[in-house]
Order: C-alpha cells, then sequence, then structure tokens
C-alpha cells in the first residue's frame, strides 16, 4: 500500500519532468521518448487509419474459424464452415517509422492498383488520425510511398538568417522539413516570387538582398512603386530603375551586357562565364524586379510600344541570361495571363517559383499551376497571420512549405550600408559597351 502511494506521490514529479524535458531539450526528448511511442501507436493503429482514409483493398483470404459467426476484419461473417473463403481488408505493407527533426517518417508499400495520388489525397485525414500536424507524400521509387509526418508547425518561428558563403547562394528561410531554404542562383536562375500584398514578399527579398549584399555580385533593381521599396537599398545597388522609362534603358543595357558577354564566351570557347577563367569573367548580375504587374499595365495605347519593348527585353533577358550571369528575382502580388503573353513567357523561362498568400486563385495557378494541385490547394491555404509562409518549388522537383526569416527594412538597409564599397559601379561594368547608358 505504501508503495503505491509512493509511486502515486511520484507520478506528478515525473510529468513535470516529462514536460521540463520537452520544454527545454524538444530534439532529445522526441528521439528518447516521444519518437518510440509514436512509433509503436503508428504501427499498432496503421489497419484502423487505413482502414478509415480508404487505403485498404479487399482480398480473397482463407478464414478458419472455430466458433459460428466470427469476426472478420469486415464485420460480422456468418460462417458454416470451418474454412471459408472471404474477403478480408488488407492493409498496405508499414516499414517502421523512423524519426525526423520534426516528426516521423515511414515507407509505405503500395497495394495492386494505388498510385502515390492515392495517398496525396488521404494526407489530410492520415495527419486528422495520428494526430499530426500534416501529412506528407512522396514516391521514391515504383510501387513504394513515404510517408512524412510533422508533428507541429515548424514554420511558427523560424530563427535567424544565417551567412551564406557561396557565391549566388542563400539561405532565405526553412522548409517545413526543417531543411534550410535556399535560393541558389546557379542551380535556378531566374524566380517568380508572388503573394497578396502584406503576404511577405518584400521580406523575402530583404533576405535575399542581406545575403548577397556581402557577395561579389552587382545588384540592380527595377521599383515601378515608383522606388520606395528599393531606394533605402540604393547604396549596394549599382543601378535602380523607379519608372518604365528608366527600367526600359536599364533593360535595354542588360541586354547589350549578354551580347557582350557571347562575345567574350565565344572567344574564349567557353559556354558560359564560369568557364571563363576567373581574370577576365564578369560581375554576375542579379536583377530584383518589384511590381512586376506594372511593368505590363497600360494606361493608353500610346505606352503599347514602349511596353512590347520593355517585355521583349525582359524576356530575352531570361532566356539567355543564365549563361551569361544574369539572373531574374520578380515579385508581384498579380502574376496573371491578362497582363499579356510576355508575362506568361516570363513565367515559363521561371523555373524557380514561390507562392506567398495570394487573393486570387489564378495567381497561384500561374505560379504554381505545373506543379501537384495540391501544392495550388496549399498555396491558398496559407493563413493572413503566417506572412513569409510560401509554397516553393524546390530544385529536386517537389514542392514544400516553407518561410522566410524575418529582416526588417532596417536590417536590409544596414547591409546594404555595410557593404556599399562592394557595389560595382554601373558605369565601370556598362563601360566596354557600344553605347553606354546609364540607368
Ligand atoms: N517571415 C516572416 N516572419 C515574420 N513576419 C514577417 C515575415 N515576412 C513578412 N513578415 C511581416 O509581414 C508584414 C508584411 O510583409 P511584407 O512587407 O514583406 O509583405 P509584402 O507582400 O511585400 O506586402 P506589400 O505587397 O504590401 O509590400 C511585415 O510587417 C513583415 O514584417
Amino acid at each position: 500500500m505504501s508503495d503505491l502511494l509512493a509511486w502515486l506521490a511520484a507520478l506528478p514529479l515525473l510529468g513535470t519532468g516529462l514536460w521540463a524535458w520537452r520544454r527545454w531539450h524538444y530534439p532529445s526528448f522526441w528521439l528518447l521518448a516521444g519518437y518510440p511511442v509514436t512509433a509503436l501507436s503508428v504501427r499498432a493503429s496503421w489497419r484502423r487509419v487505413a482502414l478509415g482514409c480508404g487505403l485498404t483493398k479487399k482480398r480473397q483470404r482463407w478464414w478458419f474459424t472455430t466458433v459460428p459467426g466470427a469476426i472478420a476484419s469486415t464485420g460480422i461473417v456468418r460462417v458454416r464452415r470451418r474454412f471459408q473463403r472471404v474477403a478480408v481488408d488488407t492493409k498496405p505493407f508499414m516499414w517502421l517509422p523512423l524519426p525526423t527533426r520534426h516528426g516521423w517518417h515511414v515507407t509505405v508499400w503500395t497495394l495492386e492498383g494505388q498510385t502515390p495520388s492515392d495517398y496525396a489525397d488521404a494526407a489530410e485525414r492520415l495527419a486528422h488520425s495520428w494526430g499530426v500536424h500534416a501529412v506528407r507524400v512522396s514516391s521514391p521509387r515504383p510501387g513504394r510511398v513515404v510517408l512524412t509526418a510533422t508533428m507541429r508547425d515548424p514554420l511558427i518561428t523560424v530563427d535567424r538568417l544565417p551567412s551564406s558563403p557561396d557565391l549566388l547562394k542563400v539561405t532565405v528561410g526553412r522548409l517545413e522539413t526543417g531543411h534550410p531554404w535556399i535560393i541558389d542562383f546557379r542551380t535556378v536562375p531566374h524566380w517568380l516570387n508572388a503573394g497578396a500584398t502584406q503576404s511577405g514578399k518584400s521580406n523575402l527579398a530583404n533576405a535575399l538582398l542581406v545575403g548577397l549584399a556581402p557577395q561579389p555580385v552587382a545588384l540592380v533593381g527595377i521599383d515601378l512603386k515608383g522606388g520606395v521599396e528599393l531606394t533605402p537599398y540604393a547604396p549596394r545597388l549599382s543601378a535602380l530603375a523607379t519608372c518604365r522609362s528608366e527600367a526600359g534603358r536599364l533593360l535595354d543595357d542588360l541586354v547589350a551586357l549578354m551580347t557582350d558577354r557571347m562575345g567574350l564566351c565565344r572567344q574564349a570557347s567557353a559556354r558560359d562565364i564560369w568557364q571563363l577563367p576567373p581574370a577576365i569573367r564578369p560581375v554576375p548580375i542579379v536583377l530584383l524586379v518589384d511590381e512586376l504587374a506594372e511593368l505590363y499595365l497600360m494606361a493608353d495605347k500610346s505606352e503599347k510600344d514602349q511596353i512590347a519593348r520593355t517585355s521583349t527585353a525582359l524576356l530575352r533577358v531570361a532566356q539567355l541570361g543564365r549563361a551569361f550571369g544574369i539572373y531574374l528575382f520578380c515579385c508581384g502580388q498579380r502574376i496573371g495571363s491578362d497582363l499579356g503573353p510576355g508575362v506568361t513567357a516570363l513565367r515559363a523561362q521561371c523555373s524557380g517559383r514561390i507562392c506567398h498568400r495570394v487573393n486570387d486563385p489564378e495567381t497561384a495557378t500561374m505560379t504554381l499551376g505545373d506543379l501537384d494541385p495540391a501544392a495550388l490547394a496549399s498555396a491558398r491555404a496559407i493563413p493572413a497571420e503566417t506572412p513569409g509562409v510560401a509554397i516553393v518549388a524546390g530544385q529536386d522537383g517537389q514542392w514544400y512549405r516553407a518561410r522566410s526569416f524575418h529582416i526588417s527594412e532596417q536590417v536590409a538597409e544596414h547591409a546594404a550600408h555595410t557593404y556599399a564599397h562592394l557595389t560595382p559601379s554601373w558605369e565601370e561594368i556598362t563601360a566596354h559597351l557600344p553605347e553606354p547608358v546609364t540607368a
């Protein structure tokens, strides 16, 4: 009796200890206490969960019973003989769940006739059945799907921006998997960054600027919000266009630079500037475009030619820029086909896609359209309370939920001033062009 009382007295202590452990060092708590219990309960509940989520298949089995009216998994089966063929719900075979930083993942062998999309369709039901934040489905090879569960949303808070030592590669945030969210211009040269107002587009551009500012790159900007977004970063910008005519001149310069770099590469028998000897390699250029739609909006017919010129120049930069070290990062609230064929053609050249919370389904479709339809649904479900959360097309062809590090304008402005001495002047960059034009 006294033993029982001692145990009862120890229970609150144990509970408090576990609570404190979970609070102060969640990774070790999860690995040593949370994960083993979760793995066992996931394995134990798999038959019920698979049945409830419609992932089982009926199979004929010989069923042995000594009791008439025995219970098979499908319900009550009246049994007249001891052996009988009955239809039994078969669950897909599941390996042991393995821990990840924010949850667990498990490989499941699909049943005949099943495809990964059957599991993707059931992902939300699986998440609710297991009481986890989300379940994502991937398929490493035919016949296998990997279910990745995140216990709680890892994007509620994301830590600080790490430094980005690799050229043209910036860690701008964190993916829902816990991995860094990296924008690497040398792998994916051109990006579309879409989102409604206050969704976190500028914050992401700030993170990019802070990451690129210490690197030997030229940053140039087109800010058709009259320059209000990018002017504070002017010390680290080699050129800034704040109206459409300036944008036109800047894009003409970029096209001329591209042609010049083409000649340089041809002479050196190089396929791109990265094959040139470092001594003659021209500086890479990243063009930030804020409010892309403004480049395409026409108030009256007199602007038609100017828009056509700008749009063609931007498209040429997108088509040929990668090899000649010119990269694009285009932000916009609306990237719809109603803006004209120029936007649709530009979109096709931008393989980097980021979709923050959007108001109109068309922008989500334009930004993520050729990805999984589940990505569209996920983009439209981003709540307004979590600015900076976006759907990102990864370099592995998958899509992820991600959140950028919070970078205020002040931090980005500070970085622009700190690294102002690294800014190559536009005159210097364009000096050897036939007719240098300053933006
Ligand atoms: N990753 C983030 N974490 C926390 N807060 C964020 C994050 N991203 C953005 N915010 C906050 O959300 C608000 C809106 O962000 P931001 O200005 O980047 O949106 P936007 O899409 O550029 O809006 P607009 O189109 O109106 O300029 C800001 O107050 C910003 O501080």
